[in-house]
């Protein structure tokens, strides 16, 4: 799929990757806003003799204790050469790295001691190392909430920003970037006292709706091998709004299937999510979780796609938030669901 627009963020992360290190930056958004997307245009087309890229996923894995953790920030290698020679050998073609390269028994060595500094130590020798060789690291952690629960000598996240405190505005050595759509995580990060003053965040929002229809126009002649009329992108934009890959799901279905049948077919996979979830949530299946509570809130998005994020009490806006039935944009305090077909569930189902 070739990459559309976002050129203003692509902007804003690159001119902070002109500069130099000075904060840890979260990358945002509501779910499959392209948040992963965005961020792969621009490492991609980054120039490999100035930057080398260390891209750490930690979305595809169980991580519940330390050595999970390890497992996935590290990438082993078998052969003897010193982590240097391993980074040089690995960006020959590309800048991006996926995890931290190590030999194998430095890499048993450090789980047998299980003290984050020894792997923090680790990773700083590599980055100075590729400063001396004139470039600039950048570290780049997708999905990091997958570890706030995780303790050893207190919360390892803590340490891990810590680290990346030390990292931006202390050495200035490394570039770190951290991507999120827990909007729960990201809020907590925001009004954290530890990190005040050293974060700054990059909203990756859904498309706006001029740049939907734009998109539509963009995918259709690939896709469909035709152009689409003004009226099926205010429709197609009516149910899915601007998720990059809700509007991919309904063109690629364009080629077999009606247009209606398949705007109807997913707000309906949607309405039968809420239902389900409201169902439980009826016959007491989430503690302290009340019915009327849930339809209340929900019902506040009746007449507006927006409301103020105070509007809902903690639990129970919480509660929609974990279930991906809203999104909280933490720097603005505004609630709204997570996508215009949630919209049309709610409403449809609350009215
Ligand atoms: N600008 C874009 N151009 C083309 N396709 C895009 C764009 N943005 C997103 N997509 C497509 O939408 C899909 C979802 O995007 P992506 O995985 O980047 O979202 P995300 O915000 O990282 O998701 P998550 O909420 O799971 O973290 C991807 O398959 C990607 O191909």
């Amino acid at each position: 799929m070739k990459f559309f627009n976002r050129e203003k963020e692509i902007k804003e992360v690159l001119s902070i990757i002109e500069s130099e290190p000075n904060f840890i930056y979260f990358i945002y958004g509501p779910i499959n806003s392209g948040k992963t997307a965005l961020i792969n245009e621009v490492i991609n087309n980054l120039d490999k003799d100035k930057y080398v890229v260390f891209y750490i996923n930690l979305r595809r894995y169980f991580i519940s204790k330390y050595d999970d953790f390890i497992e996935v920030l590290f990438e082993e290698y078998e052969e003897d050469k010193n982590p240097i020679e391993l980074v040089k050998s690995l960006i020959k073609d590309s800048s991006v790295i996926y995890g931290i390269p190590i030999p194998k028994n430095t890499l048993n060595t450090l789980l047998d001691k299980k003290r984050p500094k020894n792997i923090f130590k680790y990773i700083t020798d590599i980055l100075l190392k590729i400063e001396k060789e004139g470039k600039r690291p950048i570290i780049i952690m997708d999905e990091l909430q997958k570890i706030g629960d995780l303790e050893i000598n207190g919360f390892l996240i803590y340490e891990l920003f810590n680290y990346f405190i030390s990292l931006t505005k202390e050495m200035h050595l490394s570039h770190v970037f951290c991507l999120s759509s827990d909007s729960l995580f990201i809020e907590k990060v925001y009004n954290g006292a530890m990190l005040k003053g050293r974060t700054d965040y990059i909203l990756v929002d859904d498309f706006d709706k001029e740049t939907a229809l734009k998109f539509m126009g963009f995918l259709a002649g690939d896709v469909l091998n035709r152009a689409l009329s003004e009226e099926e992108k205010e429709k197609i934009y009516s149910y899915v709004g601007g998720k990059p890959v809700l509007i991919i799901k309904v063109m690629n279905r364009m080629k077999t299937d009606d247009l209606d049948e398949i705007l109807n077919y997913l707000l309906n996979m949607e309405i039968s999510e809420l239902m389900d979830l409201l169902a439980k949530v009826k016959n007491n299946k989430f503690e302290g979780i009340e019915y009327n509570k849930v339809v209340n809130a929900l019902k506040l998005f009746k007449n507006s796609y927006e409301i103020d994020a105070y509007s809902i009490k903690e639990d129970i806006k919480e509660f929609l938030i974990k279930r991906n039935i809203l999104f909280l944009e933490p720097v603005k305090r505004i609630l709204r669901p997570q996508s215009f077909l949630t919209w049309r569930a709610i409403k449809i189902l609350l009215k």
